[in-house]
């Protein structure tokens, strides 16, 4: 695996940095193949939910080995500054970003540990430009950077992270999420079936 940190001269949390022994991560072999859309992971997400009116409506992309792309645009709705992109938005951005990664390698996990830096404000009505990687693995413990950026796919670079999120089993979501919601998406047989397809490891 890779010990460059993509921040560069910036470490950040050394809970960020992967242990020695960790391991490069591994595409499932079922994972959507590059360039497909990976639709909603839940319709109510606020990341990339199609039934939250002010959401983010995040739409990723799997890209190559196990990596993502995916676009937003901002919204009047998520103003901090008069006119721009509030900070905690831009995050939130980056967390279902970097949470769509799962996807590739069909693991559900949660983020533990997130941190962003901003680099360039983003206006309303600017469209973000997102792309994430898994750069290690170790045990339950998965690695991950992500960009976005301004302008174009290629464009500046307007915010960046890295994060630690944990594998947890479906059960997490059944013993602490509130039950109404539990109940609604344990009798919606789309919401059971793509919980499935995580649970199928390997
Ligand atoms: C049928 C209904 C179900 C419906 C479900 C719907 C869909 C499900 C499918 C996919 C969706 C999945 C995710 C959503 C995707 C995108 C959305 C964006 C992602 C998020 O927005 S998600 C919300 C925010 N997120 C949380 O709500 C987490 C709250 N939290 C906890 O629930 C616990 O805290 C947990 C589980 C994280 C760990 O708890 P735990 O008891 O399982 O494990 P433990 O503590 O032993 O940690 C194990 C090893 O991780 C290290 N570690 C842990 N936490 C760390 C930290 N913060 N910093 C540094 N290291 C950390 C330890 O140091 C240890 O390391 P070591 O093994 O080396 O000792």
């Amino acid at each position: 695996m890779s010990t460059e940190n993509p921040r560069g001269p910036s470490p950040g949390h050394p809970a960020l940095i992967p242990p020695a022994d960790a391991l490069r991560p591994v595409r499932h072999p079922d994972a959507p193949a590059p360039g497909e859309l990976l639709g909603t992971h839940y319709d109510h997400c606020f990341g990339c939910g199609g039934a939250q009116p002010h959401g983010l409506h995040l739409q990723a992309r799997a890209g190559d080995g196990v990596s993502i792309t995916a676009e937003f645009t901002v919204q009047a709705a998520h103003q901090g500054a008069p006119g721009l992109a509030h900070g905690g938005v831009l995050t939130s951005a980056l967390d279902e970003t970097l949470g769509s990664l799962n996807w590739l390698l069909r693991t559900i996990a949660v983020t533990g540990r997130l941190e962003t830096d901003f680099v360039r404000p983003v206006p309303v009505d600017t469209q973000l430009f997102l792309q994430a990687e898994v750069t290690a693995v170790a045990g339950r413990k998965i690695y991950s950077t992500a960009v976005g950026r301004i302008g174009g796919p290629a464009g500046p670079v307007a915010v960046r992270a890295n994060a630690l999120f944990i594998e947890v089993k479906v059960d997490h979501f059944i013993d602490n999420g509130r039950q109404v919601e539990i109940q609604a998406a344990m009798a919606d047989p789309d919401q059971i079936r793509r919980v499935r397809a995580f649970e199928v490891n390997p």
